[in-house]
């Protein structure tokens, strides 16, 4: 078992006011991905860099395989990073970076050059062993770095945005690489990034971390469907917002009467709250007749590309759809139109959690 359990842990970097990171409970199961997802300055480096014991925390510890490694030197925490930055050392060879730490570790040359061939071949960069580094492309140097990591069968994987410095075509193979080793190799592994896509796409859970504090972990259809905050729901794109109040499976709203899902846990289905459905769930068009159908007026359409969006009004209340560009191209801004919003697609986010 190596699960990584993190409790209580914060740090306030030296000449800092506000902690960085503030009592962060996490827990990664063993074998799994989760990735930790934020903006630009939430603490994501920080948490990583606590992790791999490049900075020390004022509290809180970090377990591993349920043991503490908070004492614990860098290179004897079981943890390895791949940073954004592949960071090869440009004098030796793919094989040598490769094999370094296996090197440190002071195993026979033979069976390092053994356990790096077949690394390298795990990456897809058999017979390019001899190279340098200068004469690897960006996705070889980043296969390489994995290798470098991998190759040392960590208990934990950090790695740093390890799609987001990659063209589209490379991001897909890079993405099932490491979906695969990881998978085969059975390694925990954290992916920091402020990407939302490739948090999606890689992890089986979202940490979602705001201001330093965990915001919502869950897995990343529930993070998008069912938001614990408001800040959650904007962080992932979240704009159709509608206070109320529920009783019954029914919520009363601006734009009248909305049937809620039966699946609504009953401690949001009673009480005040905030109502979201996010864009693309909503259907432009009649739907089906227990859909809380309303009558909207389209305000304007904007082309994204394999959607497009539409703004609409249902009385005085703005709402957001996501559709087909086909479906978005025969609106007029000024008509009206039925649209429908799915129960099952309903959420609601409970007063009080309403901070950002
Ligand atoms: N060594 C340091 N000394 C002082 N302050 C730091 C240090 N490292 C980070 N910080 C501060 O801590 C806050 C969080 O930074 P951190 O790099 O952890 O965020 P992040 O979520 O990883 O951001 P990004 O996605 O931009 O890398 C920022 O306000 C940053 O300026």
């Amino acid at each position: 078992m190596t699960a990584l359990q993190l409790t209580g842990l914060t740090k306030t970097h030296p000449g800092g006011n506000l902690a960085t990171i503030r009592g962060l409970d996490l827990t990664v199961a063993s074998g799994t991905i989760t990735a930790l997802l934020g903006p630009s300055g939430a603490g994501k480096t920080t948490v990583m860099k606590l992790v791999a014991g490049l900075f020390a925390p004022d509290a809180g510890d970090i377990a591993l395989g349920g043991r503490s490694i908070l004492t614990l030197p860098p290179e004897r925490r079981g943890v390895v990073m791949v940073f954004q930055n592949p960071l090869l050392f440009p004098h030796l060879t793919v094989a040598q970076n490769v094999g370094f730490g296996l090197r440190m570790r002071g195993l026979p040359a033979a069976r390092i050059a053994t356990q790096v061939d077949a690394m390298l071949g795990r990456v897809r960069l058999g017979g390019l062993g001899q190279r340098r580094p200068d004469e690897l492309s960006g996705g070889q140097a980043q296969r390489a770095a994995l290798a470098r990591a991998l190759v040392l069968e960590p208990d934990l994987l950090l790695l740093d945005e390890p799609l987001s410095s990659l063209d589209p075509a490379l991001r897909d193979e890079m993405r099932s690489l490491i979906l695969t080793l990881q998978r085969d190799m059975a390694v925990t592994t954290v992916v920091v990034t402020h990407d939302q896509t490739e948090a999606v796409v890689l992890a089986d859970q979202i940490a979602l971390l705001l201001d330093g504090q965990l915001a919502q972990h869950a897995p990343p259809d529930t993070i998008y469907r069912r938001p614990a905050s408001l800040a959650v729901a904007r962080f992932f794109g979240g704009v159709n917002f509608l206070p109320g109040t529920a009783a019954a499976g029914v919520l009363q709203s601006a734009i009248g009467p909305l049937t809620l899902p039966d699946s609504l846990p009953a401690t949001l289905a009673n009480g005040p709250g905030t109502l979201t459905i996010r864009p693309e769930a909503v259907v432009l068009g009649p739907g089906p007749t227990d859909a809380n159908p309303r009558t909207a007026r389209v305000e304007g359409c904007a082309f994204l590309g394999s959607q497009s969006r539409v703004d609409l009004m249902v009385g005085t209340t703005p709402l957001q759809a996501l559709v087909a560009p086909e479906v978005a191209r025969t609106l007029t801004p000024g008509q009206t139109t039925l649209i429908a919003l799915p129960p099952e697609a309903l959420w609601i986010i409970p007063l009080g959690t309403e901070a950002g």
